[in-house]
């Protein structure tokens, strides 16, 4: 067994609260109020600025010129893929690429994105993948389970944001961030493993937040 699919079994309880927080579930039925995904466009847009990075501190950090190229590639097309999705449905919301770019982070996009910035800036090639891959194996899977429930793929607002994340583009991304990571995981000694547990354990924790964070609109205390 990898580690990721022995992390994956050990940490359940923990990585399911991502599939079934109610913004999830609501997103994927079609019942999630509007507002609530607005909030989340404006911080999420605000979270991938700095989630970019991780891939260019990746290239950087990469062991071959293949993993330095695919990095290249994740840099990419998080700036110019995802970030135009979400510049789409701010449109559409009607927020400006101005709102957009000089909203605040909240506590808890200031909170994860720092913390995975410190474990890619300090850590090794291992502890930057581990901050980065909840993120993308969680997508994929949420994005798997809410295309198979009927018209979420074609929901007017969500049906995009269903469509991006169970895609076989994204899923190939996301298979190969898996692969780096049991690779890089192989052969490490106990202490070392334990860091990368700590590591991917803490950003699963972090993504349920973000849901949360999204659902209730939290901002900094007035
Ligand atoms: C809070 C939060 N967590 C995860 C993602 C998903 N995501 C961010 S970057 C990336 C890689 C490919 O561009 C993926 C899948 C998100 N958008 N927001």
């Amino acid at each position: 067994m990898g580690f990721s699919a022995h992390l994956y079994e050990k940490l359940q309880p923990i990585w399911r609260k991502n599939i079934t927080h109610p913004f999830v579930q609501e997103l994927g039925h079609g019942t999630l109020d509007v507002e609530k995904f607005r909030f989340y466009m404006i911080q999420d847009y605000l979270y991938l600025i700095d989630y970019a990075k991780l891939f260019a501190l990746g290239a950087i950090k990469a062991d071959s010129v293949e993993t330095m190229g695919k990095f290249a590639a994740l840099l990419d097309s998080t700036m110019n893929e995802e970030m135009a999705l979400h510049r789409a449905y701010a449109a559409r919301f009607g927020i400006s690429l101005e709102e957009l770019e000089q909203a605040e982070r909240s506590p808890i996009t200031l909170a994860y994105t720092h913390y995975m910035l410190h474990a890619a800036q300090n850590g090794s090639l291992a502890d930057l993948v581990a901050a980065l891959l909840p993120c993308m194996w969680s997508y994929w899977e949420i994005g798997k389970e809410l295309s198979q429930i009927p018209g979420a793929s074609e929901h007017a607002y969500y049906g995009e944001w269903v469509r991006m994340y169970s895609s076989e583009e994204f899923g190939d991304l996301a298979r190969w961030c898996l692969d780096l990571f049991d690779q890089l995981a192989e052969g490490k000694q106990q202490a070392e493993l334990d860091k990368l547990e700590t590591i991917f354990l803490n950003t699963t924790r972090y993504e349920t937040m973000f849901w949360e964070m999204a659902y209730r609109k939290e901002l900094w205390p007035a």
